[in-house]
């Protein structure tokens, strides 16, 4: 059933809601009765006015009103009505569209909040326009769905009742003629939702990927232009772009061949009232203004079966939806903290690496049985070759991914025993792709020091040799660098990631490719920075925010032969294989 799904995810994010969606709801219902009055003023004008033998219209304080009177009086009451109406609308449209957008709000941030705690292995699986697209698309449709079950579902299904109630006591006859069509209208609404929701879970999937491949072709758009590929890029594009086409098309044409289907149905049941009730008022059982009544309730019944049927589009998109925020929602992978989990050590004594190994996918180990100690305070390069899975052992060390067996210890405690917003502090850490955001350079260099002031964020940015080109940003420190930070140079990217390594204490730094895409003259700079970050302990200067005693303990992972003179030891990291050789660390120093 595509309620129930669609509700339990929104119900959380609706829960806060509930006030205003009751206002929707019973101001929704008040309408409902004013609409239910709406064709009276008419049978009014006819039966004391127009009809030929017109009877005078005797109310209890007005007394007896002559055919103008009856005609001025429901000229009036008709305005009142209209404009009670529309009143209500007013208040529907404000509580109903506001508490979706609310839920809206608050089911697009509950899904982002998951989103930063899923493991790296789940988003490595995950592609980012296909979460864009449920965030937004999707969403967009559960909010849909709540603005409609609140002014369609409650209110139409009282006025069906409410109609069928009056239309029996006005003509019971004529009102089970009126009503013979319902059934075949409930029926046709479940075929079209069942078929509805098949194609639109068809559509749904196919713009998914879609929106991955645009993002992933937007983000490359550099490859795209310096390779001269448009075309290919076209075709990539074209080819998801087609299967989105088709699929909404089916879809579209799905919904559209189910409505004049219904309305048929309905003109079958108009027409069988009109010859059924004509007759009894040319035999005098039943007043023309009673018929008219009763034309106007079947019409006004008619309206809220088809907003039923309309309304289980809605709930069929929404269901769909419903299903894909749902998957995001309910993912568990994640890397968990330890109920019992304690800060992590300052590093007393070292960081081990025992009998570890890891691969990113089963079966495909990166690292096997590593076997590696870092002595507090020491420094260590770690080279080897390419894809010899270097950088995954930072990773391991921050927790990023957990090991597959074996343990990674910061003296002697588990990694995974760890908080691991303590783990993550504890190390200053230049990653191998300098992440930057779209923010501000100051905001940059801040991003694991939020706390920083403009002081230490120069004092960091000093060392990284970042002030060199801060003169020359429009805006200096306050320049937005744009998307990953595409307003800088490669080298200048790599010394603003610098500069948020060195700010903050952390006792640990982790350094990957400090000096890669970085001209001499810059490499020496940011040899400099490390060997004075490296060189003297947190807390004499070298962690620009201080706190920390000693020296700090630094692994670099590298090719520059130039960092290794500046290591205590210099590691080759010599990988096994997939069947499980150990990966060896050679000591060339
Ligand atoms: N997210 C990932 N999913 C699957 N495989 C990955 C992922 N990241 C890295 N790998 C694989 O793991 C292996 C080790 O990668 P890693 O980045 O640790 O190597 P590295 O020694 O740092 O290489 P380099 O010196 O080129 O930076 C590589 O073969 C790579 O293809």
């Amino acid at each position: 059933m595509p309620l129930p799904l669609a509700l339990r995810v929104v119900a959380p994010a609706a829960r806060p809601q509930a006030a205003r969606l009751g206002l929707a709801a019973g101001s929704v219902l008040v309408q409902v009765g004013l609409e239910l009055l709406r064709p009276w003023p008419l049978a009014l004008a006819v039966d004391h006015a127009l009809a030929a033998g017109a009877r005078p219209l005797r109310l209890p304080v007005l007394g007896e009103l002559g055919a103008t009177s009856a005609l001025v009086l429901a000229a009036l009451a008709t305005v009142v009505l209209t404009v009670g109406i529309g009143a209500l609308d007013l208040v529907l449209e404000r509580s109903a569209e506001g508490a979706a957008e609310r839920i809206g709000a608050r089911v697009r941030s509950d899904m982002f909040t998951r989103l930063l705690t899923r493991s790296l292995r789940w988003h490595d699986r995950t592609r980012v326009g296909e979460l864009q697209s449920r965030m937004s698309t999707d969403v967009g449709r559960l909010q849909d769905a709540v603005v409609a079950t609140t002014t369609t579902l409650v209110p139409d299904a009282v006025m069906v009742a409410a109609v069928v109630v009056l239309m029996a006591r006005l003509d019971p006859m004529l009102a089970v003629v009126g009503l013979s069509v319902v059934p075949v209208l409930a029926l046709l609404v479940v075929v079209q939702r069942r078929q509805v929701r098949a194609a639109q879970l068809a559509a749904r999937s196919t713009s998914g990927r879609l929106a991955s491949t645009t993002t992933d072709l937007l983000r490359n758009i550099r490859a795209v232009q310096a390779f001269g590929r448009h075309d290919r890029a076209e075709t990539i594009h074209g080819a998801d772009n087609h299967a989105v086409l088709r699929a909404e098309l089916r879809a579209v044409d799905v919904t559209a061949r189910w409505t004049p289907v219904g309305d048929v149905v309905l003109a079958l049941g108009t027409g069988l009232v009109l010859v059924v009730g004509g007759t009894h008022v040319l035999r005098g059982g039943l007043s023309v203004g009673a018929l008219l009544v009763v034309l106007a309730y079947l019409s006004s019944l008619y309206s809220p079966v088809k907003n039923l049927a309309r309304l289980s589009t809605v709930l069929a998109k929404a269901s769909v939806s419903a299903g894909r925020v749902r998957e995001v929602m309910v993912c568990e992978e994640a890397i968990r903290e330890h109920p019992l989990a304690v800060p992590a050590p300052s590093l007393r004594h070292g960081i081990w690496f025992e009998d570890v190994s890891f691969g990113y996918e089963p079966g495909r180990p990166v690292i096997s049985h590593l076997t590696l100690a870092v002595r507090a305070g020491e420094t260590v390069c770690l080279l080897g070759a390419s894809g010899g899975g270097k950088s995954t052992l930072t990773y391991l060390l921050l927790r990023l991914y957990d090991v597959d067996s074996g343990r990674v210890t910061l003296d002697g405690v588990d990694v995974r025993d760890c908080t691991l917003a303590s783990l993550r502090s504890r190390f200053a850490y230049l990653p191998q792709d300098p992440w930057l955001l779209d923010a501000t350079l100051a905001e940059n260099i801040a991003f694991g020091t939020p706390d920083a002031d403009r002081e230490q964020v120069r004092e960091a940015a000093r060392l990284a040799r970042v002030e060199e080109f801060v003169a020359r940003l429009p805006l200096g420190y306050d320049t937005p660098l744009g998307e990953n930070g595409v307003r800088l140079s490669g080298g200048q990217r790599r010394r603003v990631a610098l500069a948020r390594a060195v700010l903050g204490d952390a006792p640990m730094m982790l350094l990957d490719e400090p000096t890669a895409s970085l001209d001499q003259a810059s490499a020496e700079a940011v040899l400099d920075a490390v060997g004075a970050t490296v060189g003297a302990g947190a807390g004499t200067g070298a962690g620009v925010v201080s706190g920390a005693p000693g020296r700090r303990t630094t692994l670099i992972v590298t090719h520059d032969p130039r960092l290794a003179v500046m290591a205590d030891r210099v590691l080759e990291l010599r990988p096994g294989d997939p069947t499980g050789t150990p990966v060896v660390t050679v000591e060339r120093r």
